[in-house]
């Protein structure tokens, strides 16, 4: 009895102990944690995205899909909710991943109308205080096809063909650097490695006739292709919360991350001021560059180039262009060497092509080859270099999904080329499986059954994404990626040191692999 009506008084008593600011600095404290649940729960409750299915906590915060970006597996998870909630998942408070390959013409358009979002903004620098934007990560359309006329044209198959002579000599020097360190004497080789310091002193060497050297040294020795992963870590990161990167990098009172890309700015200015100056000794104008047709596209287009938007065309040559080739090439080895049978059907016709084993394939003989295509795509299919949604807005008349249901505007919607690449309903049951036959007329397959079946595939075909905003150096990078897996096949025999051991994936905006170790030999 005694003790009911102590509760009461003990409790009184407690509160006379919490002196009055204490309990000003309590009720202060709840304010910002109650005011957040407050806020999260009426944005949440009051979305118009509130009906589509998703993890419940991605309903409520981005945070949700930072994890999903650290943990590195986004593409598989992706995926796999996918296959829980279906072709529509609410992955952000205001995002939607969709995997419906028929809705990619309708919102990868050249309309202008479906702007990227701000995901793509941090990729940015900021110069004398003002953010700078270049080709990619511009979401001001205006802006985007500002910077885009002057240049089109010197990435059309056409110009990049003209780039041939620079790959060559690039291709030569891997070849030679592949039999001096690996070949004679034998040694294990990490192939993914030094495909990958074949597509930076590539893509170097197409830019401004200069490479940054990978090759030569054996290794990444100034860190660029490790920082360059490290910016992609942030950009991935902090493109899911984007105002972020305003506390982050474009603190204007102390920058705190990511690491600076200042080699491949350094190279990149050096090489155009040299130029300009007529010093650059590199350059040999019967051997054309993108820095050359970037100075022409000035020279043309004063208005609309000038040297901040000539930086900003050679950076991104750098970064768009290096790690997506090396992995796809990465990509192509490695589901070659897992399906042996393929393998050696790949190997049999590149030889039967009759190329010299001693140069490069010449890209117009390679591109012959249909087994090569087809393996190329599907390992394009399997393992898109880019593996994360490419987000748009949804334009002012609004998105309404095959199934009927209604997205409206200014709501951010994107596809995945990785979970789009493994759709069913256009790949077929066996979506999952590595068979490059899907790209080649079956036997017994009508011809205009195989034209349909294959503008079907072409038409889910992510990889490079599509409409105003695709892939700039596409043309650039197929070149790149038939010309070396020709040579290499041809060249030498190549498997895997420990077919038991698997690679690693880190999906970070770019699926970027580690680990496909080999050895390989000259064929006789
Ligand atoms: C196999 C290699 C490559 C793949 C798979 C690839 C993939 C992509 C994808 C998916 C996009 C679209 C991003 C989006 O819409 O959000 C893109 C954009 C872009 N890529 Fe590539 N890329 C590759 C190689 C290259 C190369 C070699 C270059 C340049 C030398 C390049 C330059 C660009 C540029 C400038 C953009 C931005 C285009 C724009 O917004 O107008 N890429 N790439």
């Amino acid at each position: 009895m005694s003790s009911s009506l102590e509760s009461p008084l003990l409790l009184r008593q407690g509160l006379v102990l919490l002196n009055a600011p204490a309990v000003s600095w309590l009720a202060a404290a709840l304010v910002l944690p109650l005011t957040l649940v407050a806020w999260f729960t009426v944005s949440w409750a009051s979305s118009p995205l509130r009906k589509y299915p998703g993890p419940f906590l991605a309903g409520f915060t981005n945070l949700w899909r930072v994890a999903q970006v650290q943990s590195g597996s986004y593409h598989l998870r992706m995926k796999k909710l996918h296959e829980q909630y279906g072709p529509v998942v609410r992955i952000g408070p205001n995002l939607l991943d969709l995997d419906y390959p028929e809705l990619i013409k309708t919102i990868y358009t050249t309309d202008g109308k479906w702007r990227k979002t701000e995901f793509y903004e941090n990729n940015s620098a900021m110069v004398n205080g003002k953010q700078t934007f270049h080709m990619f990560s511009t979401t001001d359309q205006a802006e985007h096809a500002r910077m885009k006329r002057p240049v089109a044209k010197y990435f059309s198959l056409g110009h990049v063909l003209a780039l041939e002579p620079h790959m060559d000599t690039v291709i030569t020097d891997l070849m030679k650097n592949l039999d001096d360190r690996f070949v004679n004497p034998k040694k294990t080789c990490d192939l993914g490695e030094w495909v990958g310091f074949y597509a930076w002193d590539l893509i170097s060497s197409a830019t401004f006739s200069r490479r940054f050297g990978y090759m030569d040294a054996g290794h990444d020795f100034d860190q660029t292709i490790s920082i360059a992963d490290k910016a992609l870590d942030y950009f991935s990161a902090v493109g899911q919360i984007p105002w972020v990167d305003y506390l982050l990098d474009k603190n204007p009172v102390m920058r705190i991350g990511p690491p600076n890309l200042s080699n491949i700015t350094r190279i990149s200015l050096e090489s155009l001021i040299a130029r300009m100056q007529g010093k650059d000794t590199n350059f040999n104008p019967s051997m054309p560059d993108y820095l050359q047709h970037f100075l022409d596209s000035k020279v043309a287009h004063p208005e609309l180039v000038d040297d901040g938007i000539i930086m900003g065309y050679l950076l991104v040559n750098m970064l768009a262009g290096a790690d997506t080739t090396a992995i796809t090439i990465r990509a192509v080895f490695y589901f070659c060497l897992r399906h042996p049978d393929t393998y050696r059907r790949l190997v049999a016709e590149v030889r039967a092509a009759g190329f010299d084993r001693d140069r490069p394939a010449p890209y117009a003989a390679a591109r012959q080859l249909p087994y090569l295509e087809a393996v190329v795509r599907e390992a394009m299919r399997l393992h898109p270099a880019v593996s994360m949604p490419l987000e748009r807005y949804v334009p002012a008349e609004g998105l309404t999904l095959p199934d009927g249901r209604y997205v409206p505007a200014g709501a951010a919607v994107g596809l995945n080329a990785y979970v789009v690449g493994r759709n069913v309903g256009v790949w077929g049951e066996d979506a999952e499986a590595f068979r490059p036959d899907r790209w080649l007329q079956g036997e017994g397959e009508a011809d205009e059954d195989f034209k349909v079946r294959l503008q079907k595939m072409h038409a889910a075909d992510l990889t490079f994404g599509g409409g105003s905003r695709i892939c700039t150096g596409r043309n650039l990078a197929l070149v790149e990626v038939y010309k070396i897996v020709a040579t290499l096949v041809n060249r030498y025999e190549i498997d895997f040191e420990d077919p038991n051991k698997e690679w690693e994936v880190l999906c970070r905006w770019f699926a970027r692999q580690k680990g496909l170790v080999t050895k390989i030999s000259m064929r006789v």
